[in-house]
């Protein structure tokens, strides 16, 4: 669980009555998530979620809330940021940058079948389209820069086997990302986190992304190799499911057909997407902070799922 910082009832009464959402009937906090303080607020006119960021600093804030704004204008369904009667819509509680977001329907499909990928894969493209007109910039802050400044920090924690693994990889994907077609990639606005923990369903129905605070601008495909590698594989081993994977790129192509860049190099982004977040694992692993309910992930996982897209790339049918 994750409540980093304790809210108390007063402190969420005044916010409800700054956003003029009602009479607070309860406070909640939320298990699950690692990143930020996240309760359920309800009040007598509805439902939200308080989010206190943990890591994220006010400057950063306001490119991931206006971006789920425009995306939830756009006919996205994302949680829709609560304005204040200034249309400020990044708030202070307990001394932290904090948003108050619509609670969305539904509950986390965990055990995914084809038609749930597709879901993910047609509504994934849309949103990237719904981003192209958002004006605001900030790139990906989990990305290669991260990776090479964070890659140094954990390798002291781990095995010879897994440093020799980190330290090739983080060298092939600086080796990628200076080539010519990754530069031809289509870029935007990527979720980059599209895990099944954050995408809503009511039975085969998506109702909803959410936790849109690791998106950045960065490539299309990188966001598309982040969904493959969470909702398409075998949980323990992490073997890629072909039948599963195929759903969710058709669905996405039947919105916006991957380029030639992009089918290219889709073995090499399924490998950046597990490396991502195997890096990400090993620091929250090794550095952690102080959280009043916290649970680390695993981040063999995710060392695993590399060494399956190294040893049997991810191509295209
Ligand atoms: N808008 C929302 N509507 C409904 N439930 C939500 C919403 N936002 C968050 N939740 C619930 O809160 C839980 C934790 O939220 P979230 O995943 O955003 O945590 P986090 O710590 O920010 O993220 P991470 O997944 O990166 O560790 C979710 O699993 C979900 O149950
Ligand atoms: N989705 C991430 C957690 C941070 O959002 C992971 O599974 O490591």
């Amino acid at each position: 669980m994750a409540v980093f910082t304790e809210v108390s009832n007063p402190q969420a009464r005044e916010l409800l009555r700054t956003l003029q959402l009602g009479e607070l009937v309860e406070l909640r906090g939320i298990e699950g998530g690692i990143e930020n303080t996240n309760y359920f607020l309800t009040s007598d006119r509805g439902e939200y979620v308080l989010t206190l960021f943990e890591r994220l600093t006010a400057e950063q804030l306001p490119f991931y809330l206006h971006l789920m704004k425009h995306l939830a204008h756009s006919g996205i369904p994302v949680p829709d940021p609560c304005a204040d009667k200034h249309g400020e819509i990044l708030h202070t509680v307990c001394g932290k940058p904090a948003a108050v977001v619509n609670k969305l329907r539904g509950r986390s499909q965990l055990a995914p079948q084809a038609v749930h990928c597709a879901a993910v894969g047609g509504m994934l493209a849309r949103m990237h389209l719904a981003g192209r007109d958002y004006d605001r910039q900030q790139p990906n802050l989990r990305g290669l820069p991260w990776w090479n400044d964070t890659v140094p920090v954990v390798l002291p924690h781990i095995g010879e086997p897994q440093q020799a693994l980190l330290r090739a990889e983080l060298a092939y994907q600086n080796h990628v990302a200076a080539s010519p077609a990754y530069a031809a990639l289509p870029r935007g606005p990527v979720h980059a986190d599209l895990f099944r923990d954050n995408v809503m369903f009511e039975g085969e129905t998506l109702t909803g992304f959410f936790d849109f605070y690791f998106a950045g601008v960065d490539t299309w495909l990188f966001d598309l190799a982040v969904c493959l590698n969470d909702w398409c594989i075998d949980l323990p081993t992490g073997v890629h499911d072909a039948p599963r994977a195929q759903a969710m790129i058709d669905a996405y192509q039947a919105v916006r057909p991957l380029t030639a860049a992009e089918r290219e190099l889709l073995p090499a982004m399924a490998r950046a997407g597990a490396l991502r977040f195997w890096i990400s694992r090993l620091w929250d692993f090794y550095l952690p902070r102080e959280a009043s309910m916290l649970k680390p992930h695993d981040p063999t996982h995710f060392e695993r799922v590399l060494q399956q897209r190294i040893a049997h790339p991810l191509r295209l049918a």
